[in-house]
């Protein structure tokens, strides 16, 4: 079997998403999601004029051969433009694998380790009774476990607090939003939220925060112990990872599970949080961590040290990622949590897939390959169009992590 021709597809059904597709001259197809959140064009510019070049004409089931081909390869290693880009390829590899041998691809990994993938919902509200109301919408649908976020008193806005509850996009705006951030104001608030939310719904569900890298160690620290009476599944991205050994001031201080990851695009991002079990969940996916065949590394290399899986799953990421992502997590034995912000019914259109939501858990279906197409003659209808994430500034102008 050789790789025949491979195009990327740029689409826009209410957000940008990159897509390679790669055919075989024996008439099968893969997908892979190259989406990277605001920097869409570098990774579809790296795939056709740099990578897509070296693929044709490769037997695209050595699958392993050219990850390590364009990885190793390249000279310039990691990165998320780079590992987005071996992520698309991989996927689309995987997919046609799978198709071949006429399978879902959690049967080529190794099989079912379990019979649904838990999921959580994201529940966000301007105050906290808002917020409340939003976790009994997602508890109603059936979720077990619901990421709450908040407005902060004093902040005029807040990341990861939108208008639209059901379909929340955090790319928001043609030329970057600015937000204003106090961790003063935040740390005093979010246990509140959560004295709240334990009041009202027990300890039965699972409940989740994300912080967006805001903290400094010694802060999460504060975070961690001060929800402790709230019993999180997980506190995320307390604080921005690039030094790994600050994770130990905030294991020292707190039993707060730890979850940290979405942002990583190799092992080597993760390698001492793991090694030293300074973290409880591996946030790594598909789509932003060179594939399966590197989150496959991750995840053993995580099992071993006691840490679970929570691939990221927000609505920046394609169906094809959420897919891919659902048959590595009914495979991967040390799976924790799946995150899923569902598409717009545009999305959901322009991806055909296989997957679907049940009481809770998301399952991915027994089509061969990963079970996500794409109509490319819908997506022709929706251009790209140039979306940021917003930044964040403190209160007196400083630019500030987010
Ligand atoms: O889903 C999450 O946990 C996020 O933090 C969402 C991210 O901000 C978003 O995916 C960035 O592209
Ligand atoms: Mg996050």
């Amino acid at each position: 079997m050789k790789i025949r021709s491979a195009k990327v597809i740029v689409t826009c059904p209410g957000r940008n998403f990159v897509t390679l597709k790669i055919e075989t001259d024996e008439g099968l197809t893969g997908l892979g999601d190259a989406t990277l959140n605001g920097r869409e064009l570098a990774v579809a510019s790296y795939l056709t004029d740099h990578v897509i070049p070296c693929l044709i004409g490769r037997d695209p089931q050595q699958v392993e051969d050219i990850w390590q081909y364009l990885y190793r390869g390249a000279y310039w290693r990691g990165g998320p433009v780079t590992m987005s880009a071996i992520a698309a390829v991989d996927t689309a590899l995987w997919d046609i694998k799978a198709k071949a041998a006429g399978m879902p691809l959690y049967q080529l990994l190794g099989g079912k380790s379990r019979n649904g993938v838990m999921v959580y919902g994201h529940a966000n509200g301007a105050d906290i009774s808002e917020t409340v109301d939003e976790v009994a919408k997602f508890l109603d649908l059936g979720y077990k476990a619901v990421r709450a976020q908040c407005g902060i008193p004093g902040l005029p806005s807040t990341y990861g607090v939108s208008k639209d509850k059901m379909f929340y996009e955090p790319a928001d705006a043609d030329l970057p939003t600015e937000n204003l951030w106090s961790s003063e104001k935040y740390l005093d608030h979010v246990p509140q939220l959560f004295e709240r939310l334990r009041d009202k719904f027990g300890f039965g569900p699972h409940l989740l925060h994300d912080a967006h890298h805001r903290l400094t160690p010694i802060e999460a620290a504060r975070l961690g112990k001060s929800l402790e009476p709230y019993r999180l599944f997980w506190m995320e991205d307390v604080v921005p990872a690039e030094n790994q050994a600050a994770f130990r001031t905030i294991r020292q201080h707190t039993v707060t599970p730890i979850a940290i990851g979405e942002i990583f695009n190799t092992l080597w991002q993760c390698q001492t949080l793991i090694e030293e079990g300074l973290i409880d969940y591996i946030r790594a996916t598909v789509v932003h961590a060179g594939g399966i065949t590197h989150l496959r590394r991750i995840a053993t290399l995580a099992d071993i040290h006691h840490v679970r899986t929570g691939c990221h799953g927000a609505t920046d990421l394609s169906p094809v990622c959420m897919g891919a992502a659902l048959h590595f997590d009914t495979w991967v034995p040390n799976f924790g949590i799946q995150e899923y912000m569902t598409h717009t019914p545009e999305t959901d259109a322009v991806f055909p897939h296989s997957y679907w939501f049940e009481d809770g858990y998301l399952h991915p279906g027994d089509t061969p390959g990963h079970g996500v197409d794409i109509d490319e003659e819908l997506a022709a209808k929706y251009p790209y169009s140039r979306a940021y994430l917003p930044m964040n500034r403190l209160q007196d102008g400083t630019m500030y992590n987010w």
